[in-house]
């Protein structure tokens, strides 16, 4: 990419500015870098009214570890492309990309800092009950449109050609299957939580399910997926959900996003165990967190089932009985990558503030046993959830 330069905050404004776009002619801008994401920049550019969008550029590296991880500027390509493919059948909850410029590998994007992202509202217990519905929703809706039962398939080959994310995926096919099972130096976790990692690290018959998840993640292009729907990843307010930065996104197996949120649900339902002190309170949180599980679980398969109903064209896909057959699959598949979730965010490179953030170290690694130990069962008993109720009842015998 010969033309591009990172961006600081000067550089940023000027951007805008000259864009000629966004702002009055004599707005006075100003710009503030604040991203707090693993991998990019995102710049505030706001005018004196209170106007404001974000810009977000990635940087020719990872910027959690530094210029030593090398990472490719095409994932901003694809974030902007898939935001707008998402967008364009569930514009409700999908952030709006307002301009992009592929050679700068930059996106500017509506601003939505009058809402708040989902992980540090779960932390402080606040509930939200349109989002198990409309993240449901986005979820059926952006899979089921890009699927092989929508897309004829001369255009879904051409979209799994343009959404090729070798780079990224290499990223969770390290991070998600490889590294928590092995013993590799971006691994994560305290001196304390040893023996129990020794354990899940000698379980053979989990590195079989581990090695299934994989070869699934690997080899299933179904649908056009986000790629990395974890809370940090959702806007939320009392009204409205707004799902952010797909720059993981690729073909790939669906249940591989429904799982992620899963995963990052129940990792607050474990930390909520040394959040919250008062018994009642913790428990109406944790029922919360079930619950939308829950209604997630339901509202998808419900969701998919009534736009496979209605609009599948292939033919074959159309014989009675086999949409229900496929969105089985899709649930039972979510469980297991839920379970690699909650192994990864313990003992892998990339964790999550929901566990980091308790400070009490004792109550810390109880929480980390029990989110090793949950993931680990998921992933081991994935296979017997047959359909949304019987996965559900696995859910709950595991957290209880
Ligand atoms: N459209 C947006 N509006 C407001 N804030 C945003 C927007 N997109 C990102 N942010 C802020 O920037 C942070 C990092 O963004 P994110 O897309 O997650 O970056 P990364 O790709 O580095 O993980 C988010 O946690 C959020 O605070
Ligand atoms: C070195 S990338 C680690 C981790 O970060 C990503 O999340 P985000 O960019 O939203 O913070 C993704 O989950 C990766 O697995």
């Amino acid at each position: 990419m010969a033309d591009y330069i990172a961006f600081d905050n000067e550089r940023a404004l000027n951007y805008v500015a000259q864009l000629n776009e966004f702002f009055a002619p004599n707005a006075q801008l100003t710009c503030n870098e604040f991203g707090d994401g693993n991998l990019n920049l995102v710049f505030r550019i706001a005018d004196e009214s209170g106007n404001s969008i974000i810009l977000k550029q990635a940087l020719p590296y990872a910027r959690c570890v530094g210029e030593s991880w090398p990472l490719t500027l095409d994932r901003a390509r694809i974030e902007a492309a898939v935001l707008e493919k998402h967008g364009a059948v569930c514009e409700p909850y999908t952030a709006k990309v307002l301009h992009k410029n592929t050679e700068l590998a930059l996106t500017i994007l509506e601003d939505l800092g009058h809402m708040a992202i989902l992980r540090g509202e779960l932390n402080q217990a606040t509930t939200f009950p349109n989002l198990g519905s409309q993240l449901a929703n986005y979820l059926a809706t952006t899979s089921f449109h890009y699927s092989d039962f929508y897309l004829t398939p001369a255009e879904k080959k051409a979209l799994v050609i343009e959404f090729t994310n070798p780079e990224l995926c290499a990223i969770t096919e390290d991070l998600f299957f490889d590294d928590p099972y092995g013993t590799s130096l971006r691994n994560n976790y305290p001196a304390t939580l040893e023996s129990e990692v020794k354990k899940l690290q000698q379980n053979t018959e989990l590195h079989i399910k581990v090695a299934k998840l994989k070869q699934l993640f690997l080899s299933s292009p179904q649908s056009l997926l986000h790629g990395d729907v974890h809370s940090g990843s959702i806007f939320v307010d009392a009204q409205s959900t707004k799902v952010i930065d797909p720059e993981f996104a690729f073909f790939g197996p669906i249940g591989f996003d429904l799982g992620s949120f899963i995963g990052n649900f129940l990792l607050n339902y474990c930390a909520q165990n040394a959040r919250i002190s008062e018994i009642p309170k913790r428990r109406q949180m944790q029922t919360y967190l079930l619950t939308t599980i829950q209604q997630v679980i339901n509202e998808f398969a419900a969701t998919w089932l009534s736009l496979a109903k209605a609009h599948t064209r292939d033919l074959s896909l159309q014989a009675p009985g086999y949409a229900e057959y496929f969105v089985n699959q899709i649930i039972k598949d979510a469980l297991g990558f839920a379970g690699t979730e909650l192994v990864r965010r313990t003992i892998g490179l990339a964790h999550v503030s929901d566990i980091d953030g308790i400070e009490d170290d004792a109550a810390r690694l109880q929480v980390q046993q029990q989110t090793l130990v949950l993931g680990e069962q998921l992933v081991l008993h994935a296979e017997t959830a047959h359909d949304k109720e019987s996965a559900f009842n696995l859910i709950i015998s595991l957290v209880q």
